[in-house]
């Protein structure tokens, strides 16, 4: 033989032997959770799941539905090379989100979150282990009940100006968008507590401010999402998003976010106030923690927020405030639609609390039957109704070995309509968190807000912003069912619980 063709059958030999190698290691990757005792279907190499979660229309209520009924409460999928775990089993859930809560730090963000910039980065949703840590402990004070009742006025105020626009609709005769008008409203909430500026987006959407924001929360259609799904699926795309600063975030929007945050820093540095809105809470903070002695200072400054931390904490609280509270009262007000005897009580309520008196913090808490109504809209409708943990070491629960690196997803939705743990979970009732019936619900089946450590540092805010602007629009008028509103809704999951289309209903004034 001669030296030309050793030297090929050597290349062919190596060539072969690399791709059974390569063979080998997918093979080894995506055989992983049925080694590790997770049930699950087989995966199309490469891809997992991926497809069948582009052509569903339901996106995770259909697919997380599907393995459930099949694999049972613990069941384990890939999407693209990522390892996912399936949990609705209560003792696991409890491992996770509280008990080993130090395996289950971090939250998965994925490969195609890599090129986002570090305004968003550096918010505490995104951050990990120790520096999420530290950066949970400065905010946590910030969003106690003392501080809210400071903000109430400010809240207040936007909610008059979203029931004076709900009346003027009511005048015009037409079903309503109900998201656009609670969405405006949360925008101007979370303008004036997170960056302590008045924002009149409910009636000048033209407000820079507004431009800004609105494309954050747009979509991103099926082509825009390429570089994203790519990521999950080839190693290395990630790197190139990072390079190449490909955000889920538009550019635009974030730069005049960054912008603005830091000038308005920078401006209360110079001429303090005595504003109490997230930013000076933070920066506040920051202050005190300040003990002008340098060598505490480098001590100390474990402890406090850098100046683009704060403009970070106060951007996230924008996103994560304004889309899923915005979502809490749509769905609301399509209850209300549906069920006239429910509008009802809460009339009743606010009029024997509240009547043609001020509002105020403490009446507000007072409304037990609003809570109710609030909690059993969380339960049936959960705005971020899919979120999960990362799981750092690996750790086995009974027959199930949770490897380290996948993540696990928890879905709200399923669980709070699982009837093993909600009695005709499919039935509209306030009833079931009544004084006398609430005990019955185990806390870890009712995941709204998350739970555990790393729960929603925003629930106490949205909650009450959320029941003043009930409070009020409900004083003012009255929503129904008309030809235009879909029943029942056709809703879709993929992290945010959103409606297929638009909610629409009739609005009319209160007599
Ligand atoms: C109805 C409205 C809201 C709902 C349903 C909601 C729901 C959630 C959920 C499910 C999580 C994940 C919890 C977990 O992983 O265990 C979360 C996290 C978070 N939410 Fe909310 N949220 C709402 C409003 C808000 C508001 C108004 C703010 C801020 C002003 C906020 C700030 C945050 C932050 C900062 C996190 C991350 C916490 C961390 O990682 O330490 N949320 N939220």
């Amino acid at each position: 033989m001669d030296l030309g063709a050793v030297c090929f059958y050597t290349l062919l030999l190596l060539t072969v032997l690399l791709l059974l190698l390569l063979v080998h290691v997918v093979y080894r990757r995506f055989t992983t959770l049925r080694r590790n005792g997770i049930p699950g279907p087989t995966p199309y190499p490469l891809v997992g799941i991926l497809l069948q979660f582009l052509r569903s229309k339901t996106g995770f209520i259909e697919i997380d539905n599907y393995l459930f009924k099949k694999y049972g409460r613990v069941n384990g999928y890939y999407f693209g090379r990522a390892m996912h775990i399936n949990v609705t089993d209560v003792d696991i859930l409890k491992h996770v989100l509280v008990k080993d809560f130090s395996n289950f730090t971090d939250r998965t963000l994925g490969d195609g979150f890599a090129g986002n910039p570090t305004l968003v980065l550096n918010g505490v949703f995104f951050k990990q282990g120790q520096d999420w840590k530290r950066t949970r402990n400065i905010m946590t004070p910030t969003f106690s009940g003392g501080k809210l009742k400071q903000m109430f006025a400010e809240l207040e105020r936007c909610a008059n100006t979203l029931a004076e626009n709900f009346l003027k609709r009511s005048d015009e005769g037409k079903p309503v968008s109900v998201k656009d008008l609670f969405g405006a409203f949360t925008m101007d909430a979370i303008a004036c507590t997170a960056f302590g500026i008045q924002v009149n987006s409910q009636n000048e959407p033209d407000d820079p401010f507004v431009r800004h924001a609105v494309p954050i929360f747009i979509p991103r259609n099926l082509i825009r999402r390429i570089p994203f799904l790519l990521a999950a699926i080839i190693p290395g795309v990630s790197f190139l998003l990072r390079v190449f600063k490909i955000a889920i975030f538009p550019k635009e929007s974030c730069d005049f976010f960054s912008s603005m945050g830091q000038s308005l820093i920078e401006d209360r540095k110079k001429n303090p106030t005595i504003k109490m809105d997230f930013l000076q809470l933070l920066l506040n903070a920051e202050l005190t923690e300040n003990s002008g002695d340098e060598q505490m200072e480098t001590k100390e400054s474990t402890k406090r927020l850098s100046t683009e931390e704060i403009n970070s904490q106060a951007f996230l609280f924008f996103i994560a405030g304004y889309e899923t509270t915005a979502s809490l009262l749509r769905y609301a007000t399509y209850v209300l639609a549906l069920h006239p005897e429910i509008d009802q009580r809460l009339v009743q309520e606010i009029r024997e609390q509240v009547g043609e008196s001020e509002l105020t913090y403490d009446k507000l808490s007072n409304l037990k039957y609003m809570d109710q109504f609030v909690n059993e809209t969380l339960r049936f409708y959960p705005p971020f109704a899919r979120f999960n943990r990362h799981v750092t070491n690996t750790v086995t629960y009974g027959p199930y070995t949770f490897p380290a690196g996948s993540t696990v997803n928890i879905n709200a939705y399923q669980i709070h309509h699982d009837p093993d743990y909600y009695e005709d979970p499919d039935v509209f009732d306030p009833e079931r968190f009544s004084t006398e019936r609430k005990s019955t619900i185990n806390s870890i089946t009712f995941l709204p807000f998350g739970c555990g450590p790393r729960n929603c540092i925003g629930m106490r805010m949205a909650l009450v912003e959320a029941k003043i602007a009930l409070v009020k629009v409900l004083q003012k008028v009255k929503f129904v069912r008309c030809p235009e509103t879909v029943v029942p809704l056709r809703l879709k999951l993929l992290g945010l619980l959103l409606p297929e289309n638009p909610v629409l209903v009739g609005v009319e004034k209160r007599q």
